[in-house]
């Protein structure tokens, strides 16, 4: 008993004053690394909005991207979080009745007003950005176009985002934020690792993009844009061919055909067994094919299907123009193309008509792709419409598989062994590959040109770091002690 008090008593650590230091010591700790850890925590995750509105030649589309309010300046990901179709045709359809244009925009409006939060509203950007609709449009008539964007700039205005005009962007543009948009989403313009080529198959216009270590921008300066970002110089080559979307292709092609004004064709590009009237003055209506608009012509013509894929790849060759290129080398038209280099991503009409065609899988020889395309535009259009029944763009697939294809080897030069290097892609992580994200990250300066300072350790690391160093400076200061500490424990034997 005695001996056991005695033990007690020199065992200081049921002393209270050792008791209350380690209790501080623990205390101490922990706020130490709450503090630490609290004051370091990456902030609360409030958004950042930005609305844009890709108005091409087919259809519009709204996209609505967000990103960490904290981060619109440095390293976060902005994200597309919804997109509207638009009911009705592009923008540029409505040249006869504008008002229309602007009023066909309001359901997706309505719908970004409803998952924008309500504080948010008018500091989130909105843009509209047109493509090669209205750039033929504004070609054609002017004052038309002017008309078009004046409706639908008022029917924007109303809605409370903060609304930064609409305008037709340029080829350039389009192929370059098509090709940003791409690079960012796969983050290879932060890590600055090499950049992919970007493909954009459009209604009424094509863009090719890509960086090649043979371009500097000299031999063709029209094709060059430079970019500085994340400290990375770019030197980018990038071509839009006005007319050469699988819409306009088609009306060339069907033009081609039609050149002497026949009352009847037989197109290898459709299917046997389908036929249809059209209007050549419809056919003719666009500054792509107006000049070759056959004299003395009937009002109509018989349209028939022929279902030939190497009959149709002939009638296609003859809109692109081999003949003359002032240049080392050209794509098509006399227009200057570098080698072609590293991987492409292609979407847009590419996935489509791709993805319809089940033709997707890019490791499938060209051949094989070919092959595959003359046994679908010989299948007769009754089979077809059996299969698939009446859907929108069915007749179009065997002319526009064919097109792609033709476009591709022919028109930019891909080959057998290139062909594996183009994917056909709709989404990357989540958001639609297209022009609009790399316009808004760009008119927004959320890509900055100089690498943004990392904070030397990861929140993790910095945490364990600080937790580690807290419990080692304990340990030391209970050591430090150690002329406090009970002699031995087997001192009671020795009494
Ligand atoms: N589900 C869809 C949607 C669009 N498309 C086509 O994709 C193309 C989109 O072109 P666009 O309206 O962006 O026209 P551009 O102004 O870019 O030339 C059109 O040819 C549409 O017919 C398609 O084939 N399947
Ligand atoms: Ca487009």
């Amino acid at each position: 008993m005695s001996a056991q008090r005695e033990m007690k008593e020199k065992n200081h650590w049921h002393k209270p004053v050792t008791i209350i230091i380690t209790v501080i010591g623990v205390m101490a700790i922990v706020a130490l690394v709450t503090v630490a850890v609290l004051q370091n925590r990456p902030l609360s995750q409030k958004y950042k909005y930005g609305i844009v509105m890709d108005a091409g030649s087919s259809h519009t589309a709204l996209y609505i991207y967000a990103w960490p309010a904290e981060k619109d300046n440095n390293t976060g990901r902005v994200e597309q979080t919804h997109s509207c179709k638009v009911k009705g045709p592009g923008i540029s359809s409505y040249a006869s009745n504008p008002s229309k244009a602007g009023e066909s925009l309001r359901v997706c409006m309505q719908e970004a007003k409803q998952l924008v939060p309500a504080n948010h509203h008018s500091e989130t950007p909105l843009y509209l950005g047109a493509t090669a609709g209205m750039r033929l449009l504004n070609l054609e008539d002017s004052s038309a176009s002017d008309r078009v964007f004046h409706a639908v700039e008022g029917a924007l205005q109303k809605f409370p985002f903060s609304f930064q005009g609409a305008r037709i962007l340029s080829g350039q543009e389009e192929g370059a934020f098509g090709w940003v948009t791409v690079n960012y989403l796969d983050d290879r313009l932060k890590q600055g690792l090499e950049t992919k080529g970007a493909l954009d198959l459009g209604g009424a216009s094509t863009q090719i993009s890509f960086v090649s270590d043979t371009f500097d921008g000299s031999e063709s300066p029209d094709n060059n844009v430079n970019f500085r970002l994340y400290g990375n110089d770019y030197n980018l080559y990038t071509h839009s061919f006005l007319c050469y979307g699988k819409d306009q292709a088609l009306r060339m092609t069907l033009a081609q055909q039609t050149l002497s004004g026949p009352g009847s064709i037989l197109d290898p590009c459709f299917h046997r067994g389908y036929t249809d009237t059209k209007n050549y003055s419809v056919l003719y209506d666009s500054p792509c094919v107006s000049k070759m608009k056959p004299q003395n012509a009937t009002p109509t013509f018989t349209h028939k299907g022929g279902g030939d894929f190497l009959q149709c790849q002939d009638v296609i060759k003859r809109i692109f123009n081999f003949t003359h290129c002032k240049y080392n080398q050209c794509s098509f038209n006399g227009i200057f193309q570098p080698f072609l280099q590293g991987q492409y991503g292609a979407f847009s009409a590419y996935y489509f008509v791709m993805d319809f065609l089940n033709l997707t899988d890019t490791s499938i020889p060209l051949e094989d792709v070919k092959e595959k395309l003359k046994r679908y535009c010989a299948t007769p259009w009754s089979e077809l419409t059996q299969q698939h029944g009446n859907i929108k763009y069915l007749a179009e697939y065997c002319f526009s598989g064919t097109y792609i294809v033709t476009l591709l080897t022919e028109g930019y030069n891909f080959t057998s062994q290139t062909y594996p290097t183009i994917k056909y892609i709709k989404k990357i992580k989540g958001s639609d590959a297209g022009w609009t994200l790399g316009y808004m990250l760009n008119l927004t300066n959320m890509i900055p040109a100089e690498a943004p300072d990392t904070p030397p350790l990861p929140h993790a690391g910095y945490v364990s770091i600080v937790t580690i160093m807290a419990i080692l400076l304990f340990v030391l200061f209970i050591v430090s002690l150690r002329p406090l500490w009970p002699r031995c424990s087997k001192q009671p034997h020795i009494i």
